[in-house]
């Protein structure tokens, strides 16, 4: 059943809840199931794991919700599967075991939260404190940032807010949906964690500017880029994303030209002094809010990523003006999909040049740049020093001769 089946708001809540407690602690429900199952997860047993990692998630991390409930509902709802019917005993005797046992597992090491692969890499990249810090930040899950269209302190305190950097405004604690939030509904913000609002930021065109926002859907750092007054157009592949897009600049009353098309092949009919290229990545930045890419991202995946962006690069180059300026940048904290894509670009494309971004430009967050002028930001970083971290990015900027 997915979420927006369950008519009412707290059993929403609570499916959300336990949902995305299993997906947090899935390395160490592994770790779980592995001591609880000897033979592993029977096969073709339908929805036998899921329900077994949702009450497992509940009995040992959710203990307020009520043990008994979690036993008798998981031992109820494989009997409805077909699949999964026969497995009610095996339900039932796997959840008593991890019942007894869940004041062991409720402190199992948080080194099990990350893949081990994922916890080596990030480990040599970022250093081991910043790998603590990204457990920690998963289990937190991330605030809510929004930018403000006009970050008066009457509106960041309507919202209850704390200011970030520039006109990101960051909510701690959130009791109500995005829409019950005070001024959606009159288009003066638009969610978008912090890290997410730096690439636009660095664009550093005058006015006026006719810039490429390439892979441009949802659409929050087109808002940035008309916002600072720039002629935009809004290119993505996607039309249900281009639709929400289009739907998104126009609660915010913002204008620009909507194409879609492909950003590998895309010519357009006159150069632009700006492109953006927020690139499609392994979006390894992002697992505080979907922790499943930890799980799910291969070395095939990132690979595959990498030569797609590249393909990008290449036109994103193409469809600058002599003198343009280009903001390459992706939601992932591999430095394949990253430093290796500039490395690459400056090697093949000739006449691009790094145009490297300064410290002044970041203030608030001096800790995300690179001794070369990239900006490298991930969930160990804290804007302006306020607490809850922010998305993996990278953001470089580049230029044609
Ligand atoms: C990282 S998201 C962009 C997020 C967006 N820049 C924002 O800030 O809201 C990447 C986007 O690339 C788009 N995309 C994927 N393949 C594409 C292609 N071949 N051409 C154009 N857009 C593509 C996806 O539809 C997706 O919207």
């Amino acid at each position: 059943m997915s979420e927006a089946e369950i008519a009412d708001g707290r059993d929403r809540a609570l499916a959300n809840k336990l949902a995305t407690t299993a997906l947090r602690r899935h390395g160490q429900i592994d770790f779980i199931l592995s001591e609880l199952l000897e033979r592993g997860i029977p096969k073709k047993s339908g929805t036998f794991e899921a329900v077994l990692r949702l009450s497992i998630a509940q009995l040992v991390y959710l203990p307020d919700l009520g043990a008994h409930s979690a036993v008798h509902l998981a031992v109820e709802a494989i009997k409805r599967d077909r699949k999964a019917g026969h497995l009610t005993g095996l339900m039932n005797a796997a959840l008593r075991r991890a019942q007894s046992h869940a004041a062991r597992y409720w402190s199992l090491p948080e080194s099990l939260l990350l893949p081990a692969d994922a916890s080596r890499r990030w480990s040599s990249t970022y250093g081991e404190s910043a790998v603590t810090r990204f457990t920690e930040a998963l289990i937190a899950g991330a605030p809510l940032d929004l930018t403000l269209k006009d970050p008066t302190p009457e509106r960041i305190e309507a919202l209850g807010a704390t200011p970030l950097i520039a006109d990101s405004v960051r909510l701690a604690e959130r009791d109500r949906p995005v829409e019950a939030l005070s001024g959606y509904a009159e288009g003066e913000w638009w969610v978008q964690d912090a890290a997410s609002a730096v690439p636009a930021r660095l664009m550093g065109l005058k006015p006026g500017a006719h810039v490429l926002d390439l892979c441009a859907a949802p659409g929050g750092k087109t808002a940035q880029l008309v916002k600072a007054g720039y002629r935009v157009t809004a290119l993505d592949a996607d039309p249900a994303r281009v639709r929400r897009l289009q739907a998104n600049l126009d609660r915010l009353d913002y204008k620009a030209e909507i194409v879609t098309a492909d950003a590998g092949t895309y010519s357009p009919p006159a150069l632009f002094e700006g492109v953006l290229l927020d690139a499609p990545c392994s979006a390894t930045g992002t697992f505080r809010r979907h922790p499943e890419v930890l799980w799910h991202r291969t070395a095939r995946d990132v690979a595959g990523r990498a030569n797609l962006q590249r393909g990008f690069l290449t036109n994103a180059f193409r469809c600058l003006k002599p003198g343009g300026t280009l903001v390459y940048c992706v939601c992932s904290l591999e430095p394949e999909e990253g430093e290796a894509q500039v490395a690459w670009a400056l090697d093949t494309l000739s006449g691009l040049e790094l145009a490297p971004i300064g410290v002044e430009e970041i203030l608030g967050l001096e800790a995300g740049i690179t001794p070369e002028g990239f900006v490298r930001l991930h969930p160990g970083i804290d804007p302006a020093g306020v607490a809850g971290g922010m998305d993996g990015f990278f953001v470089a900027r580049l230029r044609r001769r």
